[in-house]
């Protein structure tokens, strides 16, 4: 069985457009700290859509956290958290307080209270004053952590970042790693920026939907690094 505090992927192949993006992979992720890394194309993105239901595996066995993937897809939204590259794509409401709203809501509190809730919920995080804020007002940076507040606010136990820090500045994406690294929950962190997993545990490295290299950040990211070269 499983661990209940982990992510299982067992012989799991996904296919998209016809092409098969992940090859009968197998992993078992327990660690705090995860990162992924891999060429563009090699299935990094497509792999963490099983995680909550946004893909589906067409073979194998997809676990997280006690939830199976094939059976229970429902439930998954709210055990795992997601934080894209472009926070534009996760914003849907005009203001910051009806953005945290309907994360409550979708948290499952009913309407009502999940207004009442909402500022209430950005003071946890120093930020009761964006409420009213129109969301096209805020910049990249305060737009990805309005994203991050969403998300947290539905206490997922698992958080995947992909690719979070493309469009940041250097200081914003440091006091977004900084963030990231208080958080108590499992995180997956898609990057292309290196240097970002020096504190993880452990680096995946994923070409063309199957692990290619995996253990110590140091280590991975070395061996990722000399393949990079060959391409270049
Ligand atoms: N919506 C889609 N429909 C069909 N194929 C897709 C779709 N999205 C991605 N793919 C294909 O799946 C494969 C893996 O893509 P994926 O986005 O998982 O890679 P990635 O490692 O996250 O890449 P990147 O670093 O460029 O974000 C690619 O060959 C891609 O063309």
């Amino acid at each position: 069985m499983p661990k209940a505090s982990s992510i299982l992927l067992d012989n799991v192949t996904l296919l998209r457009g016809g092409r098969r993006v992940l090859d009968g992979l197998s992993l078992a992720l327990c660690e705090r700290r995860v990162g992924l890394i891999g060429t563009n194309g090699s299935g990094k993105s497509s792999l963490v859509r099983l995680l909550n239901g946004l893909l589906a595996a067409d073979a194998g066995r997809v676990v997280v956290h006690g939830l199976d993937a094939g059976e229970e897809a429902e439930q998954l939204p709210r055990k795992v958290g997601f934080i894209f590259q472009n926070p534009d794509h996760q914003i849907i409401f005009p203001t910051v307080a009806e953005e945290i709203a309907f994360s409550l809501e979708q948290a499952g509190r009913p309407r009502r209270e999940a207004q009442r809730e909402a500022v209430p919920a950005l003071a946890r995080f120093g930020r009761a004053h964006w409420a009213e804020r129109p969301v096209h007002a805020l910049s990249e940076g305060e737009k990805q952590f309005l994203c991050i507040i969403a998300v947290l606010v539905m206490e997922p136990q698992v958080l995947v970042f992909d690719e979070p820090f493309s469009s940041l500045d250097l200081p914003t994406r440091r006091r977004l790693e900084a963030l990231i690294a208080t958080l108590p929950q499992q995180v997956l962190l898609i990057a292309h920026e290196l240097d970002a997993f020096a504190s993880y545990e452990r680096v995946v490295w994923l070409h063309e939907g199957r692990v290619r290299g995996d253990g110590p950040p140091a280590e991975v990211i070395a061996a990722y690094r000399a393949f990079a070269e060959t391409l270049a």
